[in-house]
């Protein structure tokens, strides 16, 4: 097998999923422009894509809200089936929901169950979407969890360790909940839950750690370019442990859980932990927190972020990720769009751009396909 320099879709089917009854569409590994009027489909389209890499896709969608609805009802399932080239080699993705359960949704890599981990190390993937449009000065939650898909696309078992972590987070709360009350609990199981929350939680912490480093070196060695640099940092508990030894930083993280068991009880939530770390971040030039940016400058730090961590990933990975930008080009001047059409070219990435005209992606030139939407139907052209 020929090993990709990219994640690519080649063909990508797709079956009562939103507004497409059915779709075929054959691509080749360059980045592709979704043209058409609003509400047409293009969102839906790059979010049929999303769903071939870890997690929930770009809406955060479960099974139910994609199946298609139509004036004749709902399609009874729904599927996106895709041919793609990875770092293994060009292999079969397809997702769907669980005949057994159609609230669920099932992945299968060559007909087979697959896990997030593996389709994390396959296909890994960063978006962006109008969703982020406010997300520096939007709510905290919203930061670290698109910082957490970063850190995902390079480091592929954060995804089950943030997991094993929340579980064990959830697990402990009913417990001290329980207490609250005056019940009784078993006080071992607790203290073992706790203890996966520090193992699980530093693991998470020494991967965000990593992935920030990189991705910082990433954009200190960039050249100047149309999209800002910025200065970031992680202020989190364990993230500030992190600089002793990280065994260290386990034991503590789990004593301090156990002294603050009360606390948490009674606030109903786990005060201390990596589910609360702060990703911050200030644009260089102008020394500016970037939540006090103007919409404009938040929006090309973002980009300019997304852009070096998609570099960074591709020398380190020796593959591109796939890169989705979701109307990213209509509120671009056209240095920057020029600035992303290089910036793209540069990463050798698939790329996914929707807009909703043609001219929008006249500076990516001969070096992308284009692809026209409109109501539900998807043509090369
Ligand atoms: N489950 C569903 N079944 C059928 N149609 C759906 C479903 N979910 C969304 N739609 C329809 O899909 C259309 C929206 O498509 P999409 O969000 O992809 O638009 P778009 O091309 O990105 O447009 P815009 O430029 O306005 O963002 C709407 O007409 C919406 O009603």
């Amino acid at each position: 097998m020929t090993k990709a320099s990219r994640a690519a879709v080649t063909r990508l089917k797709l079956t009562g999923f939103r507004n497409y009854a059915w779709l075929d569409l054959t691509l080749d590994s360059r980045p592709v422009c979704l043209f058409g009027p609003n509400g047409a489909g293009k969102t839906n389209l790059v979010e049929a894509v999303s769903f071939l890499g870890p997690g929930r896709g770009l809406r955060a969608a479960g099974s139910d809200a994609v199946r298609q609805r139509s004036g004749e009802g709902e399609a009874p399932v729904w599927a996106v089936h895709a041919e793609a080239e990875t770092v293994d080699g060009p292999v079969t993705l397809a997702t769907g929901a669980d005949p057994d359960n159609p609230a669920r949704r099932k992945t299968r890599l060559e007909g087979v169950a697959t896990t997030q981990t593996q389709l994390a190390r396959l296909f890994p993937m960063i978006w962006l979407t109008p969703r982020e449009d406010r997300l520096w000065a939007g709510p905290r939650s919203d930061r670290l969890r698109f910082f957490d898909r970063l850190v995902l696309a390079g480091e592929p078992g954060h995804g089950t360790q943030a997991n094993a972590y929340d579980k064990a987070m959830r697990e402990r709360q009913r417990l001290l909940e329980r207490m609250d009350e005056g019940l009784s609990v078993d006080l071992s199981w607790l203290d073992a839950l706790e203890a996966k929350m520090a193992e699980a939680g530093t693991a998470m912490a020494r991967a965000r750690l990593s992935a920030l480093n990189a991705l910082q070196g990433e954009i200190d060695d960039r050249p100047a370019s149309a999209f800002p640099k910025a200065d970031l940092a992680l202020s989190g508990y364990l993230e500030g442990l992190l600089g002793e030894d990280e065994a260290a930083a386990e034991a503590r993280f789990a004593e301090r859980l156990k002294d603050t068991r009360r606390k948490d009880g009674a606030a109903g939530r786990a005060l201390t932990g990596p589910h609360r770390t702060e990703l911050e971040a200030r644009h260089r030039e102008k020394d500016q927190v970037a939540a006090d940016c103007s919409t404009g400058e938040q929006k090309a730090l973002l980009l300019g972020l997304a852009l070096a961590h998609g570099a960074a990933l591709a020398r380190e990975r020796g593959a591109a990720p796939v890169m989705i930008f979701d109307e990213a080009c209509a509120h671009l001047d056209s240095d920057r769009r020029e600035g992303l059409a290089r910036a793209i070219a540069a990463i050798g990435c698939q790329a996914w751009l929707t807009g909703v005209e043609k001219g929008l992606f006249e500076a990516f030139g001969e070096g992308v396909q284009y692809v026209s939407v409109e109501a539900g139907r998807a043509v090369r052209g």
